[in-house]
């Protein structure tokens, strides 16, 4: 950036398909198929933002795919790093476009990472109950960019990730989410195609998935699937309480 210039805020609309990898997943039916094959074709298919998720590589390979996939995709959308504050700067720091981390409520807390990346990145932070709606209230203006909320469905992608809310309870969820802290509200965990507009109009910017892409045969076409049922329900979607 421009010493001096103001960054561009945080556009919401980026979370509208936001594709989280997986790598076992990603191999497909052929067991050859890569995260950044999976990552290049959901893009081309409609997908507006990658967070990379890995969870037993090691750093160096874990930088060695950030930096790839921020190589092929980076300057279309936003490409975000999982949990690990480390690679995301260690990325950062050879040049490659990485838009920024999400972290959870077991992962470095959300002020330590604003500080480490700092202001112009993007920030995700994982919540789900009414108590980290209102921490994240709390936080400095800033401090988080986007809320990740679920699981929606109980999935096997995450065995240990919070009960399943359910449609119903999404949309309660996100009501309290956005009248707390103002946030745009990503759902996640088991989304098809099918939930695509019921979140939408339970308040979600958008819907993150992984299987939903990863493991489809055609992950371009799952990817302009969802997209479409996305743009087929934008008419019910309420318009965002407030972004950075
Ligand atoms: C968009 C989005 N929302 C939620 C999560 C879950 O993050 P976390 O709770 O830290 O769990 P792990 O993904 O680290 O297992 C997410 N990754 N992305
Ligand atoms: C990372 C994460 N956080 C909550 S559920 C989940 C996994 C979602 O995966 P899938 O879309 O395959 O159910
Ligand atoms: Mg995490």
């Amino acid at each position: 950036m421009t010493p001096g210039a103001t960054p561009a805020p945080f556009d919401p609309t980026a979370l509208t398909l936001y594709l989280v990898t997986d790598t076992a997943l990603s191999a497909g039916p052929s067991g050859s198929r890569s995260v950044l094959d999976v990552v290049t074709a959901a893009v081309d298919g409609g997908v507006t933002c990658v967070q990379l998720r890995e969870k037993d590589a090691s750093a160096r390979d874990f930088l060695a795919l950030v930096t790839a996939v921020a190589a092929r995709v980076g300057e279309r959308v936003p490409v975000l790093v999982n949990d690990r504050v480390d690679v995301y700067l260690a990325a950062r720091d050879t040049g490659a476009v990485v838009a920024g981390v999400h972290v959870g409520q077991d992962d470095l807390p959300a002020t330590a990472v604003r500080a480490l990346i700092g202001p112009d990145a993007i920030l995700g932070l994982s919540a789900s109950t009414t108590d980290e709606f209102h921490a994240v209230a709390a936080l400095p203006s800033g401090t988080v960019d986007y809320l990740g909320v679920g699981a929606v469905h109980a999935t096997p992608t995450k065995p240990d990730a919070p009960e399943p809310l359910g449609v119903d309870g999404f949309a309660r969820a996100a009501a309290t989410a956005r009248s707390t802290s103002g946030l745009p509200v990503v759902a996640i965990g088991g989304v098809t195609v099918a939930d695509a507009a019921p979140l939408r109009a339970a308040g979600a910017a958008g819907i993150a998935v992984v299987s939903a892409i990863c493991a489809a045969e055609d992950p371009a076409a799952a990817a302009r699937t969802l997209r479409t049922a996305l743009e087929n329900s934008a008419d019910t979607t309420p318009s965002p309480e407030g972004s950075r």
